[in-house]
């Protein structure tokens, strides 16, 4: 179980977070959703304290997350692993070694690479790429890879760390609507394995279609909390003051992604 009570981020006068609570039960896949600036990457970043929150507590399984320091803290960011929008791989090194990276944080130093890995990490590595059907480009550079491609071995140097949760960041605003198809599947595929996620989501479809639970935020506070069939448009509508097609269209420009609906028209 993760609980997140009262918790709160301000940045000068700007309270980006505002007192949002949530018991997030292991297991669960969790959407959040919300216009640009509310408080969403804030919020993941400080469950995986890259952020520090201002006031409030993150407690996992009983831990006082918010109090972690040095190895504590080290260990909790490998349990709680972030995907990114723009994937963050090393666009320089193979696929492989990218996907190893994952276990990185288990060694004090960093030498070289390769022969720092075990052949069972290796082996670990190549069953993850297997999975997201990736194991031949185990040894292409990682830039030689389509974004939906990177996405996945983003997912799979996450599945590396054998984290409890996964923290994702807009994962699919800079995809098309097939690549975005496949990196959620992957995504909820993880999910079923007991592993809790929390995605960030500009596009309400996505989140109804993947989630089980959806969590919306408006200026930092939490404004919606229940499964999807009750996210209805005149619920947006209530909430946000504007319609689901605004709603989408605004959140996609923010994130620099295509609406679902524009790509599908086009
Ligand atoms: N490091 C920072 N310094 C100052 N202000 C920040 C910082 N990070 C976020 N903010 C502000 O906090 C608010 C919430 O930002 P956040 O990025 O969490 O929103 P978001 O919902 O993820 O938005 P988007 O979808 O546009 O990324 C915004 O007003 C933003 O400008």
């Amino acid at each position: 179980m993760l609980e997140i009570d009262g918790l709160t981020r301000r940045f000068g006068d700007r309270t980006a977070v505002n007192g949002v609570s949530l018991r997030i039960p292991a297991g669960q896949m969790v959407g959040v959703i919300g216009r640009s600036g509310a408080g969403k990457s804030t919020m993941l970043r400080m469950v995986n304290r890259l952020t520090d929150p201002s006031d409030g507590r993150i407690r996992f399984e009983g831990t006082d997350v918010t109090a972690l320091r040095g190895r504590a803290l080290r260990d909790w960011r490998m349990r709680c692993a972030m995907i990114f929008q723009q994937f963050n791989l090393v666009q320089r090194l193979d696929v492989l070694t990218n996907v190893l990276v994952g276990r990185l944080n288990r060694r004090p130093v960093m030498t070289s690479l390769l022969r720092m890995f075990t052949a069972e990490e290796r082996a670990m590595a190549l069953a993850a790429l297997d999975r997201f059907d990736l194991a031949e480009t185990a040894l292409q550079r990682a830039d030689t890879l389509s974004g939906g491609q990177q996405q996945r071995v983003a997912i799979a140097r996450a599945m590396l760390q054998e984290p409890r949760i996964i923290l994702a960041d807009e994962p699919i605003a800079s995809l098309d609507p097939r690549n975005s198809r496949i990196v959620m599947e992957s995504l909820r595929g993880v999910n079923r394995e007991g592993i809790t996620v929390l995605v960030n989501l500009h596009d309400l479809a996505t989140a109804r279609d993947y989630c089980d639970r959806i969590v919306a935020l408006n200026a930092g506070r939490l404004v919606f909390d229940g499964p999807p069939e009750h996210l209805t448009a005149q619920r947006i509508r209530e909430v946000y003051g504007v319609s689901e097609e605004e709603f989408a269209e605004e959140a996609a420009i923010a994130v620099g992604a295509t609406p679902r609906h524009a790509a599908i028209a086009a």
